[in-house]
């Protein structure tokens, strides 16, 4: 397992490109054959993925979790992003089509990831939280997520959000979680711009071209930083840091937050005029 310690809101306004992406961008993602965990200290966030080919990956625990196995304390929730494959847990096998999200409850035992075709793997991304109660776990598929629509071509912003982890679709403790598809001819997600001190969250860009790169905001509304982020890359956006970011063309990104509460429309807005 990898660490990732944020910096805080002072020192990263002198930091280099660098810097800023050792202190907040996961970059080690979806290697085929292989689970990748990072353990960042964003209320405690683990990002992970897992790209299984000829045989099943399980998901390990780590001392650092000091726990007999990782949902032990934990939920987790899990988004396809490739081929179709399948999740076990606990023996019961869930079916993971693209964009298919999987709650995953505290207190599940065994966790394991397989793709239907190698040639063609499923690609596990997840965002796991500290859970204080057991719930139940549950497969959303992505036509029995919330859907909002937002934005519009003329402001570059027209996209669906998709939640899929949220209250009302799945009993979770702290984790909301969902995947944002802005429309062909649009660029901007979390146009404006917000902060929301109760919760952390941690982006995931995906769909886009290799070639193709997603200018991330981060930073205080007054000091902001961009960093190019590659497509499936992640980057934790600590409470004090605006999220928003421009592409080259348009992409999806997964979002999955954890903090004080659950409500997804809680959030303090900005104004363009307030960001530097
Ligand atoms: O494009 C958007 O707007 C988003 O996807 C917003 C994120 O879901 C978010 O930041 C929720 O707090
Ligand atoms: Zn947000």
């Amino acid at each position: 397992m990898e660490f990732l310690n944020t910096a805080d809101q002072v020192r990263y306004q002198r930091m280099t490109n660098a810097e800023l992406r050792e202190a907040f961008v996961v970059e080690a993602l979806f290697a085929p054959g292989q689970l990748q965990l990072t353990y960042t200290d964003v209320d405690r966030a683990i990002v992970g993925s897992a790209v299984p080919t000829d045989s099943s990956l399980t998901l390990p625990t780590h001392k650092e979790l000091a726990s007999n196995y990782f949902c032990e304390r934990r939920e987790l929730g899990i988004i396809n992003i490739g081929g179709a494959g399948f999740v076990s847990v606990d023996g019961e096998k869930h079916s993971m089509h693209k964009l298919d999200s999987l709650y995953v409850a505290r207190g599940s035992e065994s966790v394991s990831f397989a793709s239907d075709d190698a040639a063609n793997p499923a690609q596990f991304y997840w965002v796991s939280y500290p859970a204080h109660r057991v719930t139940k776990t549950l497969h959303i598929p992505q036509s029995k997520a919330k859907q909002v629509a937002l934005g519009d071509l003329g402001s570059s912003n027209e996209r669906v959000i998709y939640q899929s982890i949220c209250p009302g679709i799945v009993d979770s403790c702290q984790l909301v979680m969902g995947i944002t598809q802005l429309n062909k001819g649009s660029i901007w997600n979390t146009k404006p711009p917000h902060t929301h001190k109760r919760r952390t969250e941690v982006y995931m860009y995906f769909d886009l071209p290799d070639t193709e790169r997603v200018f991330h905001f981060m930073g205080q509304p007054h000091e902001t930083r961009a960093l190019a982020l590659a497509p499936r890359t992640a980057i934790a956006s600590p409470s004090w840091s605006i999220h928003s970011g421009a592409g080259s063309c348009n992409y999806s990104f997964i979002w999955a937050m954890g903090g004080e509460n659950q409500q997804f429309d809680d959030m303090d807005h900005l104004t363009l005029a307030e960001i530097g």
